[in-house]
């Protein structure tokens, strides 16, 4: 068993070696990360105090040997017949993903989507609070939608700085995605949720995870048609894909 790394506690500042093991953990670890997070949160709130690899790795959909090797990354090993602390495994993961700290959200583009993003109550609870909603649609401008009056698209670097805004999510037509995706940048965003399907070209110091639908349905069809063609795997788990939609 490997040496364990010491444990970063809640009060702490995000230490030099807390912020080197996040750099060096795969995009596929962070991403299940997250949704260990996710099922953690769940077994906390029914009450549960300690969890082992395999009954965490199972409600999370991946092999408990994955799941071992990513809890590494963050230097949390568990203990031999008892598991893991399911607060100190939270706050351990917290810290990583970055989330001891709330990020402002605004979305951009208030039609279907950008409606039940801003609706959508699940995001304030995990540290998102959408702050800020943008639109060039004149009979939208001023109308309160989950109680936030939608701001004209010319207002976003005035209504980002003071709502200190930290994420932007385009839910834009595709043709508008790109220049929503500057005006972002230039008031000063540098993370970008991306729901219109194109690529969009940002500078190096800005993060931009994309979401397709389309690309997750193909991907599910993919896996429909593999076991088809073979045996199912024994664990539920798809070669390590986690349930729940995957950003690029
Ligand atoms: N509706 C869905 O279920 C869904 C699912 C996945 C992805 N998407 C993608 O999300 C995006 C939005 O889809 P939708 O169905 O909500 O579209 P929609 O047409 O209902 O809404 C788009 C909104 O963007 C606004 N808009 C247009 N140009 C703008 C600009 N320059 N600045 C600010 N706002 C602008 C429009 O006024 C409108 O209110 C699309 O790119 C779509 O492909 C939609």
């Amino acid at each position: 068993m490997t040496a364990p790394i010491p444990r970063v506690t809640a009060g702490d500042p995000v230490v030099p070696a807390a912020r080197e093991r996040a750099r060096a953990i795969p995009e596929a670890a962070v991403a299940r990360l997250a949704v260990y997070l996710r099922v953690l949160s769940g077994l906390q709130e029914q009450g549960c105090h300690t969890v082992s690899s395999e009954e965490l790795a199972v409600a999370a959909g991946v092999n408990s040997a994955k799941l071992r090797k990513d809890l590494s990354y963050i230097g949390s090993y568990g203990t031999r017949g008892v598991g893991y602390e399911v607060a100190v495994l939270i706050e351990e993961i917290e810290r990583i993903l970055g989330l001891t700290r709330k990020h402002s959200v605004a979305v951009v583009g208030i039609g279907n989507l950008g409606h039940a993003l801003a609706n959508y109550g699940g995001f304030p609870g995990r540290g998102f609070p959408v702050s800020a909603l943008f639109d060039i649609d004149a009979d939208l401008i001023g109308i309160p939608v989950a109680g936030i009056p939608v701001n004209h698209i010319e207002e976003i670097t005035r209504v980002c700085a003071e709502r200190e805004v930290s994420i932007g999510v385009i839910a834009t037509p595709p043709p508008a995605a790109q220049g929503v995706c500057d005006r972002l940048v230039a008031a000063g965003v540098q993370c970008i949720l991306n729901f219109a399907p194109v690529v969009l070209q940002v500078p190096d110091h800005v993060e931009v995870r994309k979401v397709d639908l389309a690309v997750e349905l193909q991907v599910l069809s993919f896996h429909v048609a593999r076991r088809a063609d073979g045996p199912a795997p024994v664990n539920g788990s798809v070669n390590g894909h986690v349930g729940g939609m995957v950003v690029s």
